[in-house]
């Protein structure tokens, strides 16, 4: 064997006394850490904050989480418990996967702040999401409900043209990121839809959006954590200020245009915009950046459908009994399409786009269960292990859509049961901050579903397998670019379609 693979015992003596020294001298500087840096971490009554993974000096777990977060955190979830703590440079973080995230909603008003993005829990905020809960809300989505049901006409038309006809193969993205863009556009900025998916106005916006997400996450961005680190110019510093410049480029300027056509009292469309400029408002509402979402369900569905065509043909038979073939389906039929209903909802819990939510911060200490969570800590919903998790689901990584078979709630009613433990899934957050467009998008995802499948069956490229395991994004996940032929099922469609 050749000598360097070869440690005597002398060297492994040697190697083991090392490796002692630097760790007492890792702990020791972690504990001093701790000890200047970090906060109290035991309240009055000698509770401790939860246990978790040590992590290492200075960057804290950091390290263990910059690929694969969701399944780093789930192992921990089965070492430490559905209750565990770590730290990220001298950031305290504490993951909640399921049931406890029963505190976390019922004691919601402790866990509404928020940490490292967006706006904090304050009157500004609380203003903003009145605002926005107006515009988002189930009564305000029935008003503008025409705009998104003919985008979902224009997204399936494009795809039947741009496919022709089921002969050539299609890459989905732009497609799926256009249709909430434009429903977004619309909304917020009364502004005319973007008809070619080619516009670059698509492809900007969409990397703003994954820009937004990928500095922003949860553990994207080590200096968020190190103070010291924030003196020094750095690649993600710089990263945030071009984001935040080509934000203000690309939507300051409509929210500029909107201004000026109220001044010069031109006729202006209701919409998001206005309402915030008339009761001068700043506008930091980032629906823009929460459209990917949308589309991200939406890629997920169209990467994973063609692996199952037993459930494709069993959502076709749901659709032909209940539409019929000469019309495309509506918000209405919703409630008599069980089996779409569940797909969707299985999409959303095996392929949440948004495994680790958006952190929220406690505004005081607050004890549960005998375990100290200090004032300022990040908390974290954890739910890839929630989604996961055998109890709730069995079988849980098999897609499976009839275990939601019986549900008939929208995930925007589940998200108000009283018993939490009685949701769907997860995939909108929880408590306070939850997600305010989840009406909205609801709504976009069923149907731009309900009509893809209505339309096509959806089936891989041969020697092109999709791939479902790998993501892009850091916080938002979408599948890696992949393309599909989505063949038209009958000869109503180009009919009905119009094409
Ligand atoms: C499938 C699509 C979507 C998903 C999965 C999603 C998910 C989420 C999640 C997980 C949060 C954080 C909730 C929490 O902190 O507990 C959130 C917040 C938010 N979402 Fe959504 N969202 C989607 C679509 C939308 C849409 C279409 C809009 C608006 C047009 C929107 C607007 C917002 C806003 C403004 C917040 C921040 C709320 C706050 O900070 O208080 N979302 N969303």
């Amino acid at each position: 064997m050749s000598s360097f693979l070869t440690i005597s015992s002398g060297t492994f003596s040697n190697f083991i006394g090392g490796a002692f020294v630097a760790v007492l001298f890792i702990t020791a500087a972690h504990i001093a850490l701790v000890g200047i840096t970090r906060k109290r971490l035991v309240d009055d009554k000698g509770n401790q904050i939860p246990h978790g993974p040590i992590g290492l000096p200075l960057v804290g777990s950091f390290p263990f989480l910059t690929e694969w977060p969701e399944l780093i955190l789930d192992r921990w979830a089965k070492k430490y418990g559905s209750l565990y703590s770590m730290w990220l440079g001298n950031q305290l973080f504490v993951i909640i996967s399921d049931p406890h995230v029963k505190m976390y909603v019922k004691s919601e008003l402790v866990f509404a702040g928020r940490g490292i993005t967006t706006t904090p829990y304050n009157d500004r905020w609380k203003k903003h999401r009145r605002l926005g809960t107006m515009w988002l809300s189930k009564p305000a989505v029935e008003k503008y409900g025409h705009v998104l049901d003919n985008e979902a006409v224009v997204f399936v038309k494009d795809l039947y043209r741009q496919g022709k006809g089921g002969l050539l193969p299609i890459n989905i993205q732009e497609h799926a990121a256009r249709f909430p863009l434009n429903n977004m556009l619309a909304i917020t900025f009364g502004a005319p839809p973007i008809e070619n998916v080619a516009d670059p106005f698509v492809g900007e916006a969409v990397r703003l959006a994954h820009e937004f997400m990928n500095t922003t996450g949860p553990v994207s961005n080590l200096i968020d954590f190190i103070p010291i680190l924030q003196k020094f110019p750095s690649e993600m510093k710089s990263r945030g200020k071009k984001l935040q410049s080509d934000l203000i480029e690309t939507y300051g300027k409509m929210l500029h245009e909107v201004d000026g056509r109220l001044k010069r009292q031109e006729n202006v469309p209701d919409c998001l915009a206005k309402n915030l400029l008339e009761s001068r408002q700043e506008n930091d509402s980032m629906t823009w950046t929460w459209l990917c979402f949308t589309s991200s369900v939406v890629q997920w569905f169209s990467a994973l459908i063609p692996a199952y065509p037993e459930i494709q043909a069993r959502a076709h038979e749901e659709l032909d009994r209940v539409v019929g073939r000469d019309r495309l389906p509506t918000v209405e039929d919703e409630k008599n399409m069980p089996y779409i209903h569940a797909i969707i909802k299985e999409v959303e819990r095996c392929y949440n786009p948004f495994w680790l939510g958006t952190p929220h911060v406690n505004t005081q200490d607050f004890t549960y269960r005998g375990q100290f969570i200090p004032k300022d800590t990040v908390v974290i919903i954890n739910t890839y292990t929630m989604h996961h998790d055998e109890q709730r689901y069995p079988d849980p990584h098999r897609f499976n859509p009839d275990r939601y078979i019986d549900d008939s709630t929208l995930s925007s009613q589940s998200a108000n049961l009283a018993n939490p433990l009685e949701r769907d899934h997860w995939m909108f957050g929880a408590g306070r901050r939850i997600c305010p467009g989840m009406w909205l998008a609801e709504r976009e995802v069923w149907l731009a579903i309900a009509r893809m499948l209505w339309a096509f069956r959806l089936e891989e490229v041969p020697g092109e397998p999709i791939d479902l395991k790998s993501y892009v994004g850091l916080s938002g996940r979408s599948p890696v670019p992949f393309r599909l032929k989505m063949v038209p099922r009958h000869e109503n469609v180009a009919k009905v379609l119009g094409v």
